[in-house]
């Protein structure tokens, strides 16, 4: 049996992470890895959805150009060659990991899925290992209905797509959710024709209705999508899938599509690790409660971290809870409260969709039913800059305490949201007043110019700045 410190179940970010800050304290540690290196972002997530994304908006461009007065006509686009640099490049940054992995000692590299037998003790394959504690950082996997299943190689996820030789004609992408938004409007601006259906409303990650209302606005206006749909029957035919459903104007309609995308959100990879077999505090969807500043969960030497705790899965976050949770692990049981930082969230579509602080929804639970906070609000669609770039299409929210003036958090959908998202999150992180915010230079003409917009109706429905006038006219055409 191999006796360890600090057993890491899974090496992906998170777990990589947690690896090397256990192996910093001096520990015996290894990771445990069932399927291959190279981390979920780089082979199946962040990096080959941008890379797709990359090619569409480049088409999209392109297409956009005429406005200009440069007419540069229709793009070809070539579906083998898009797909061919997107696993390339897809290749080289896995390759980037794995070389990293290469870097870990052989014996503390563990090739297998782990289950849990007791509370020290892991199963993989034909091996015992006992551990003195250990990190549950496993990731997730996409989740759809069952029923489609019967669909076979027809029904894809993520993972297939960047695996994919060549574009096919047409899909249909349930779950207008981050992925489904990143995917399905890359594929349509790539020529596929694409249907996006989604259940109860549900447009992106935002929780204001009226940035929500927006986005729907925006993206069903450039290719067929409806958030609430009544799709009655979904079959596999030949090659394709037919779909049966009522339409935006209340017809019956079908079509056939060469796939469905299942965008329909990610199941965390703990309901096939033995956690039956100990005694763990489970939240309703099975998943170890643990505090998100230390990690720990109801056992204290077990630490969980990454999309496997449901908490934030972002990258980022995983990257920031693998730390924690490998740090107080191999440290237990002096443990610490981790770093948390204000939480930040990009959709790369366009417009991009962005969220930083506290929701909308949260605030409005936290503070609404005292009426203790305030929202500032600008239009993209004549902010200056955005209208010169021909980007000017988009609504931007910012929240604000009454009485104390402080910076609670925003969401939005505009031009460079992810810009805008960061300078946001870091005014919130040092718990900026929106006064303080406003005290920070502004250049022009900058998308930023936007925000000031929005800061300084936010400052004057706290009644902490003057009315906004019409136009700032002191500021510059169009900020
Ligand atoms: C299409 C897509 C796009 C994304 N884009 C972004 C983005 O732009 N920005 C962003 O911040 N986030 C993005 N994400 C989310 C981000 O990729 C994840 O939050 C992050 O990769 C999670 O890291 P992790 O370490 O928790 O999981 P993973 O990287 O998935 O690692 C978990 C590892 O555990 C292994 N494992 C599972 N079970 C066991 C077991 N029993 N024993 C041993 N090993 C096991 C798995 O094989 C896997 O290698 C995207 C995700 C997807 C799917
Ligand atoms: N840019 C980024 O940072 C980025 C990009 C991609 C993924 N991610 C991460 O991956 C996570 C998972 O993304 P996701 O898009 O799979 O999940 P999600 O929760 O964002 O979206 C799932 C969507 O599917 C809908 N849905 C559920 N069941 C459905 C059904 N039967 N039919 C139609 N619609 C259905 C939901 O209402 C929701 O809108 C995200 O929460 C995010 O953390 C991040």
């Amino acid at each position: 049996m191999k006796q360890l410190d600090v057993a890491v179940i899974g090496g992906g970010t998170a777990g990589l992470a947690a690896y090397r800050a256990a192996k910093e304290q001096n520990q015996s540690v290894a990771i445990i890895e069932g399927g291959p290196f190279g981390t979920t972002c780089a082979r199946v997530g962040c990096m080959p959805s941008k890379l797709l994304i990359a090619a569409a908006e480049n088409a999209h461009q392109y297409e956009k150009s005429a406005a200009f007065g440069v007419n540069l006509g229709r793009p070809a686009i070539d579906g083998q060659a898009v797909m061919k640099r997107v696993r390339d490049e897809r290749d080289r940054f896995v390759g980037f990991v794995l070389e990293s992995v290469d870097g870990i000692p052989a014996e503390d590299k563990i090739q297998g899925f782990a289950k849990f037998i007791d509370a020290n003790t892991l199963q993989v394959g034909e091996q015992t290992i006992a551990a003195k504690r250990i990190v549950i950082a496993t990731g997730s996997r996409p989740a759809w209905p069952a029923p489609w299943q019967s669909l076979g190689d027809r029904l894809v996820v993520n993972d297939d797509i960047f695996d994919w030789h060549d574009l096919p004609e047409s899909v249909a992408v349930f779950g207008p959710g981050v992925i489904g938004l990143e995917l399905g409007q890359s594929l349509h601006r790539l020529g596929v024709k694409v249907h996006m259906f989604g259940i109860g409303g549900q447009v992106g990650p935002l929780t204001d209705p009226s940035v929500m209302a927006y986005a729907k606005e925006t993206f069903a206006s450039e290719f067929y999508l409806d958030p609430d749909a009544k799709v009655d029957n979904i079959r596999r035919e030949g090659e394709h899938v037919v779909l049966d459903f009522v339409d935006l104007e209340g017809k019956a309609q079908t079509i056939r599509v060469d796939y469905l995308v299942a965008a329909t959100g990610r199941q965390p990879n703990v309901d096939n690790i033995g956690l039956e077999n100990i005694t763990i505090e489970l939240d309703a969807k099975g998943v170890p409660v643990a505090d998100p500043y230390t990690m720990q969960t109801s056992v204290p030497h077990i630490f969980i971290a990454g999309d496997s705790s449901n908490q934030i899965p972002l990258l980022h976050e995983a990257a920031d809870q693998g730390k924690i949770a490998g740090t107080n692990a191999a440290q237990f049981p002096d443990i610490r409260a981790g770093l948390r930082r204000t939480p930040i969230s990009a959709v790369f579509s366009d417009p991009q969709i962005a969220m930083v602080g506290e929701t909308h929804r949260q605030i409005t639970e936290r503070l609404g039913p005292c009426g203790c906070f305030e929202t500032g609000e600008v239009s993209f669609e004549n902010q200056g800059r955005s209208r010169v770039m021909l980007v000017n299409k988009g609504v931007l929210k910012l929240y604000g305490e009454n009485g104390t003036g402080r910076f609670l958090g925003a969401e939005m959908i505009g031009p460079n949201a992810e810009h805008l998202a960061h300078l946001l999150a870091w005014a919130h992180q040092n718990q900026m007043t929106i006064a303080q915010m406003l005290d920070m230079p502004f250049y022009h003409p900058v998308i930023e110019e936007g925000v000031r917009t929005a800061l300084r109706d936010l400052n004057a429905k706290l009644h902490l700045g003057p009315a906004m006038t019409q136009m700032c006219l002191e500021c510059g055409p169009g900020c």
